[in-house]
């Protein structure tokens, strides 16, 4: 396949070079950025030399159209919805790391995220990118949105007890932390080492963004009204989001039939590793790598089901899983190029 990478400097989309380089099937085609312009992606991120040594070029998005099969968007949500419309007229392929295509409802993501932006959203024929759940969708799909990072780490965690509803309450409690990866790589103040270096702090709480899309899905998968507690936090680390979410269970449920639900429902799913009871997930055990970690406990005293769930944000939450769609768009083993091993310590 011939691969466009729109938005290829940024975090996510030197992750999506890191990936396809190596990818067998792929070659990458077509790079932009606004920034760097005329340089080699290889002069900007010195370490691509020799993998990926391509020109970056501006925002000729027609011509990148035109000369790929697939394109790959990192870009602000206003510049993908114009790629999807060259997309959808060119009979290519889209996968959207943004927010742009994951929402069933325009209102509501417009609301968070404060766009104005004006378009025949239902025409775009686009399924949510969560892998592990849209599977079938997504290999007849045309645009995929790919989901969030808090999303793929809380979703994973909590369709199995959703699904088949040993959980009783309908709010759920959602405590999740993030390597500062996840926020990008344009400069901010409150991404600045000495602001996060030996420093832990929850930001947008209970108004997170990705509270409608976590919403969006546990309602589907439960057939019914889902509404979470979400707390994010920044912590100092790289890569990594762990997610602790916190549910009242059904009583007469173990921890063992608990496992076996959760290994039954992810059986067919290689990146997805279920954690035996009393072992539990960490970022580091994922680090680098496409997989997701779960792992529980319970609180017999209240019969509180603990779920933790552990995603590198750059590869399961987001390049790595954006790739895992790309090979099923295109009728490929769903692990190409992605099977690696974490990296160790
Ligand atoms: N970081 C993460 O862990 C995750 C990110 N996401 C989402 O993926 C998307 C990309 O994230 P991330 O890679 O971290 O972001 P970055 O800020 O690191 O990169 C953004 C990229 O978009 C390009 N870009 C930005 N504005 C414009 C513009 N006006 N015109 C042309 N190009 C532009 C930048 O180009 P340049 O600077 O070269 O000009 C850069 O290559 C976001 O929507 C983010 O929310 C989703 C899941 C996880
Ligand atoms: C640590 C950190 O700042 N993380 C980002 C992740 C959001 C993200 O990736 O959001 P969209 O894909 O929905 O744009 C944040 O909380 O805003």
């Amino acid at each position: 396949m011939k691969v466009g990478i729109l938005g290829a400097t940024g975090y996510t989309g030197i992750e999506l070079i890191r990936i396809l380089s190596k990818h067998a099937n792929a070659k990458i085609t077509y790079l932009s950025s606004k920034h760097f312009e005329s340089q080699l992606i290889s002069e900007v991120y010195p370490g691509l030399s020799g993998f990926c040594d391509k020109i970056l070029e501006g925002d000729d998005f027609k011509k990148a159209v035109a000369i790929c099969d697939v394109i790959f968007s990192t870009l602000p949500h206003e510049l993908t919805f114009e790629v999807g419309k060259m997309v959808i007229d060119a009979g290519k392929k889209l996968i959207d790391l943004g927010p742009a295509f994951r929402f069933d409802d325009f209102n509501f993501f417009k609301k968070w995220y404060g766009s104005n932006v004006e378009i025949e959203y239902d025409k775009y024929h686009k399924v949510y990118g969560l892998t592990e759940l849209y599977r079938e969708k997504v290999k007849n799909s045309q645009i995929v949105g790919n989901p969030g990072c808090y999303p793929t780490s809380v979703i994973l965690a909590l369709a199995p007890v959703l699904k088949n509803r040993v959980v009783v309450d309908k709010n759920i409690i959602i405590d999740s932390k993030s390597g500062v990866s996840g926020a990008g790589h344009e400069p901010k103040f409150s991404n600045l080492y000495s602001e996060c270096n030996e420093n832990t702090k929850p930001y947008k709480v209970a108004k997170h963004r990705h509270i409608p899309e976590i919403e969006q899905e546990l309602s589907k998968i439960m057939e019914q009204d889902v509404k979470v507690v979400f707390t994010p936090h920044l912590v100092p680390m790289t890569r990594g989001i762990l997610s602790t979410i916190y549910c009242n269970l059904e009583s007469d449920i173990t921890l063992e039939d608990v496992y076996d639900l959760y290994q039954e429902f992810y059986k067919n799913d290689y990146f997805i590793k279920i954690l035996k009871p009393g072992k539990y997930p960490s970022t580091k055990s994922v680090a680098g790598s496409n997989f997701c970690q779960i792992g529980f406990e319970i609180d017999e005293r209240t019969n509180t089901l603990i779920i933790i769930s552990a995603i590198d944000n750059l590869m399961k939450g987001a390049s790595g899983q954006a790739v895992q769609n790309m090979n099923l768009m295109f009728g490929l083993p769903e692990n190409k190029g992605l099977d690696v091993i974490r990296i160790f310590p």
